[in-house]
């Protein structure tokens, strides 16, 4: 058997179109979606996220801001930023771009973002608002996640997922989400004991470590529909993800490449967040 693959690349094209729509719809509105997106700092796989969130936003009709700080900024000084943004009623969505360097306090800087404007579900309000079920922006991966299953009719209710890797961006809110699906889940990380015999459970896996080939098709359950979320650079400098895809496609029954698969859906999710926001932020006034 061969799995089918999920390409979020086509998936997101087809979103972007209805968000495309919407965007329209909401500027005969006079509704304008504005979002600002901080970079901090001159890591270059961060600056081509940001440069495809702005490609993104001119496409779908959305207004967008890059705010590019050097390295050296203080945690004071990017706290000063968000707060003039917060306060700001023509930004709809605030995105901070991670990692920060590392003398900034990445906790306190989402925290210090108004969560009407966390277009990207970090803030602990937005968390908590996820794992009780209610509608909120949740975070653009593992929501893109869900679209991805859905779009195959996955039935997720009932199913075993089992997540490994345990980051606030991925691992953690895949499983709620899951949960929220009706899913049995079981999180694992770097430091389980025999993750086989976890992963061998999985009817749904999701890999988010970020270690090439750490998962086999030995680990993997066959007909299991498996979500690879890794983004690594192999010895050749090519992208891939954390599963030996060549040799899991013969086990899984649907399974996501890298790169085009997961990724690509991140940025779609951050969109229709930030369309949502500027609805949200139109109702309330
Ligand atoms: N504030 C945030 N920071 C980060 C997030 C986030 O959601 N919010 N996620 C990642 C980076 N990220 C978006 O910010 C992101 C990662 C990967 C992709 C993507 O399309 N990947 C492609 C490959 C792209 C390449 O060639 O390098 C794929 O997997 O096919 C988009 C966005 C961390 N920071």
């Amino acid at each position: 058997m061969t799995a089918e693959l999920i390409y979020g690349k086509e998936l997101a094209a087809t979103i972007r179109k209805e968000l495309k729509q919407e965007a329209a719809a909401l500027k005969e509105q006079d509704i304008l979606p504005h979002l600002t997106v901080v970079l901090v700092g001159d890591d270059p796989a961060s600056r081509s996220y940001v440069k495809g969130k702005e490609k993104a936003s001119a496409e779908i009709g959305i207004s967008s801001e890059l705010i590019e700080l050097p390295s050296s900024t203080t945690q004071t000084e990017l706290l000063d930023l968000i707060q003039r943004l917060n306060l700001d009623k023509a930004v709809n969505g605030i995105l901070v771009q991670l990692p920060l360097p590392s003398h900034i306090d990445e906790q306190a800087v989402i925290n210090s973002i108004n969560p009407e404007k966390d277009v990207d579900g970090f803030h602990p309000a937005n968390v908590g608002k996820m794992m009780l079920g209610e509608d909120t922006y949740y975070p653009c991966t593992p929501y893109g996640i869900i679209q991805m299953l859905k779009s195959k009719n996955v039935e997720i209710a009932g199913k075993t997922a089992v997540i490994v890797g345990r980051s606030n961006i991925v691992g953690k809110p895949i499983g709620q989400l899951l949960l929220n699906e009706h899913a049995t889940v079981i999180h694992t990380h770097s430091r389980t004991p025999d993750l086989r015999s976890f992963t061998k459970q999985a009817d749904i896996l999701v890999v988010a470590v970020g270690r090439e080939q750490m998962i086999k098709a030995d680990d993997i359950k066959d007909g299991a529909i498996v979500i690879d979320v890794g983004v690594n650079r192999n010895a050749e400098g090519k992208l891939t993800g954390d599963v030996d895809f060549e040799h899991a496609k013969e086990v899984a029954s649907i399974i996501t490449p890298v790169p085009g698969g997961v990724g690509p859906m991140t940025i779609t999710m951050l969109m229709l967040n930030t369309i949502k926001a500027a609805r949200r932020q139109a109702a309330a006034v």
